[in-house]
């Protein structure tokens, strides 16, 4: 049976168990179960705190889990990033009191605020800056600044507005760009069991991002046709009564759609539709 790591609480949460639902995976009916037992697809769920998830699945004793690239790297635990699940979107940022330091290499013998102290140390240590010292808050880090326990912070940023409303301004470029990711152990071998899984998770992943467009093109621009709609591997070409006309389906990336009816619109397509992908294998 596989062992699955689900964050409980948090950014993570109701994404993570959303991606697993529509992947046919049974559901916890509240938020106070721990563990689920999906017999029919033979897999435990344990739904945990996101920064733990990587110590238990690092560990060996869960088989994968879904947890935030940033926590995964301030965890230390021997797991790694298998799968990125495109959502809980979030940058990592030095952040200090407006017009005080115009980058993090000024953070030399500074004091800076942080709930993910291993990640900090790491990326300064990288940077050759010795800090005066990491203060270790649990959440609302920002406001440490203001509170005199800091010079500066280094912490989650989605829209800023929590470091705007603090008074502070990032400094440089992020540490790095974190999002939700599948993670298994380092240096595992993925089971069948593991491969499904992550199978029927890419499948609704790639269902969310692409719809299927079907259309007529004249057989003298095809060719053209192909190239605005290449298709996830190779478009579908079917003969059409209509003789030196075509039909053509081909998956098309979600955010294109408008364009691409543009462009083959021009190109002289007719009959262009779209419709949603329900599931997929690919
Ligand atoms: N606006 C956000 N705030 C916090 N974390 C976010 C945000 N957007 C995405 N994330 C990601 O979510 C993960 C943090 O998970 P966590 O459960 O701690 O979320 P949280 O919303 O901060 O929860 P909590 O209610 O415990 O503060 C990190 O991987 C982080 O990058
Ligand atoms: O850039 P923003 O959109 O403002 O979001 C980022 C903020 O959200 C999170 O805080 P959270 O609400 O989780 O509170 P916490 O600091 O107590 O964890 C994170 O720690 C940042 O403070
Ligand atoms: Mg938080």
């Amino acid at each position: 049976m596989l062992r699955i790591a689900v964050p409980n609480k948090g950014s993570l949460s109701a994404a993570s168990s959303q991606l697993l639902a529509d992947a046919g995976y049974e559901a916890r009916r509240e938020a106070a179960e721990l563990v689920v037992l999906d017999a029919e697809n033979d897999i435990e769920f344990f739904f945990l705190r996101p920064r733990d998830i990587a110590v238990y699945v690092g560990s060996g004793r869960l088989d994968l889990g879904i947890t935030g690239r940033d926590l995964l790297l301030d965890s230390n635990a021997a797991a790694e990033e298998l799968l990125p699940l495109g959502y809980a979107h979030a940058t990592f940022h030095y952040a200090a009191p407006e017009g005080e330091y115009p980058d993090a290499d000024h953070l030399q013998g500074k004091r800076i605020a942080t709930s993910f102290p291993a990640l900090v140390r790491a990326d300064l240590a990288g940077r050759g800056i010795t800090p005066a010292a990491i203060v270790t808050l649990d959440g609302a880090v920002e406001t440490a600044v203001r509170l005199g326990v800091a010079d500066a912070v280094a912490d989650v940023v989605e829209t800023g507005r929590t470091l705007r409303a603090a008074g502070l301004e990032l400094l440089g470029e992020p540490v790095l760009r974190s999002e939700a990711i599948v993670i298994v152990k380092r240096g595992s071998t993925l089971s069948a069991a593991h491969e499904r899984l992550l199978r029927r998770v890419q499948g609704v992943l790639v269902a969310r991002r692409y719809v299927m467009m079907d259309y007529d093109v004249p057989t003298a621009v095809l060719e053209k046709a192909c190239e605005i709609t290449p298709g996830y591997e190779s478009p579908t070409i079917s003969p059409l009564q209509r003789e030196e006309w075509v039909a053509v389906r081909a998956m098309v990336l979600r955010a294109d759609v408008n364009r691409t009816m543009d462009n083959l619109w021009d190109l002289g397509a007719r009959g262009i539709l779209v419709s949603g992908i329900q599931a997929c294998r690919l």
